[in-house]
């Protein structure tokens, strides 16, 4: 296969589902010799168009029913398009429904060995990745016990280990990794890692942000069966994340410093966000970066103190109380790295209808990269934050050592040797 191919064109697929008020309309419409319709459509996936990459790894992304399943499915082939098709360039594993192929009668190898042969491997080749399935799956004796009484987690384990272990060249993995420990989710993005090093095309469903930024070179964003968006994995989840926290809430644009007559006194950053979002949109007016003589900069060395200064109008009508001034670093995946808040640090504003100044200092533990800056203004009143205003991007900067590093912090550590006997 040529590095520059298609592994999986999908070209403007729609499904449609019947849905049937009664489960006798069903049987009344195939009876019917008029021809007479019992069933309304539900287009589950509407003319969705895109192709990925020979070795790509994508994230397909989008809320409780957006259609990713289906589509999923469809190009699995398990389920037709109504219209539209799907070319698949390749040999496809799939990890849709954990042990979907599985017979629970079966035992563990006995299903092994079953799947394998659908997979189209014969008994040779079977025995050749018997060691290397069990050993991922670690299910020890168990492997000789009927699947029906293994633990969600074997079950996971053994699906797993089957998948990747039939030398596909495309990997299709639907939130399966939710169930599994994280000693489990490690080893498997392990393999996943080794498989697309061996150019492995792999297509990865997940509401993990996090997950999908971290292990995705591209992302696909399904919204009401329809691609919203697809492109760069940081792009297509922040967007996404702006729209799942934007969605029950009221954008209240006027609100904030735009409003207030001091607004000539307070300092204004024009940002340049990857993407803004929350319910007041404009709370945060300042954000800038100190280096310890004081001056604003976009570069720090190793050890040195950061100073980030935050101003934000706090407005009428938000609980006091709940009120956080936060910050993130992220690295370029958009991971986060470091977060503080006022709210973890006890700190009560007191005061709204004003500007206030929150100024963090920390010392620079990140090694050589390029960093981001989130701020935000949270309502910490539930276990999750929401958020008045989050800026992605706020601020960018460079930290670098002139000693050689390696990791990702480089945190004091003490250290001393022991001289035991000789
Ligand atoms: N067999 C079916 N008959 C009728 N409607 C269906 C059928 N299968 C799925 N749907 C509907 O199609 C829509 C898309 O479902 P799908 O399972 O593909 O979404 P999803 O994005 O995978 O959701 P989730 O994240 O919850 O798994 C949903 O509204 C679902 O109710």
């Amino acid at each position: 296969m040529n590095e520059n191919e298609e592994s999986i064109k999908v070209i403007n697929v729609t499904k449609n589902y019947k849905l049937y008020n009664k489960p006798i309309d069903r049987l009344q419409e195939s009876l019917s010799f008029s021809g007479k319709r019992y069933h309304n459509l539900f287009t589950a996936l509407d003319n969705v168009s895109f192709s990925v990459q020979k070795g790509e790894t994508v994230g397909l992304l989008g809320k409780n029913g957006s259609g990713k399943s289906t589509l999923l499915k469809i190009i699995t082939g398990v389920l037709s398009a109504t219209s539209g098709n799907c070319k698949v360039n390749g040999k496809i594993s799939s990890i849709l429904e954990l042990g979907a192929g599985f017979n629970m009668e079966y035992t563990g190898i006995e299903n092994i060995y079953m799947n394998g042969t659908i997979q189209g491997l014969n008994k040779k080749e079977i025995d050749q990745r018997l060691e290397g399935i069990l050993s991922f799956a670690d299910i020890g004796d168990f492997i000789n016990q009927p699947v029906k009484l293994y633990s969600s987690g074997m079950f996971a384990r053994l699906a797993f280990a089957l998948s990747i272990n039939v030398d596909p060249d495309i990997l299709i993995v639907d939130e399966a990794l939710a169930v599994g420990d994280i000693k489990f989710q490690t080893k498997c993005f392990n393999k996943f890692n080794e498989l697309r090093q061996n150019g492995v095309t792999i297509l990865f469903v997940s509401h993990d942000i996090t997950l999908i930024r971290n292990f995705c070179t591209k992302a696909i964003w399904l919204d009401t069966g329809k691609v919203r968006m697809i492109g760069d994995t940081v792009e297509v989840t922040a967007e996404y994340t702006k729209f799942i926290n934007m969605d029950h809430s009221v954008t209240k644009e006027n609100e904030g410093s735009s409003n207030s007559t001091d607004i000539l006194q307070i300092p204004k950053t024009i940002f340049e966000p990857i993407s803004r979002w929350g319910e007041y949109p404009n709370l945060i007016n300042y954000v800038e970066l100190f280096n310890s003589k004081n001056e604003p900069t976009s570069f720090f060395t190793l050890n040195e103190k950061i100073s980030l200064k935050v101003i934000t109008y706090v407005p009428d009508g938000v609980e006091l109380k709940n009120l956080s001034i936060a910050f993130s670093i992220k690295n370029t995946l958009g991971i986060d790295l470091i977060v503080s808040t006022t709210y973890e640090n006890d700190i009560v504003i007191t005061k709204n209808k004003c500007y206030i100044e929150t100024i963090f200092v920390f010392e620079n533990y990140l090694t050589n990269g390029e960093y981001v800056i989130n701020v935000a203004v949270e309502n910490r009143g539930n276990t999750i934050p929401e958020y008045y205003d989050y800026i992605e991007g706020a601020k960018y900067f460079k930290s670098s050592s002139k000693k050689q590093v390696f990791g990702m912090f480089n945190v004091p550590v003490e250290q001393k040797i022991v001289y035991l006997r000789e």
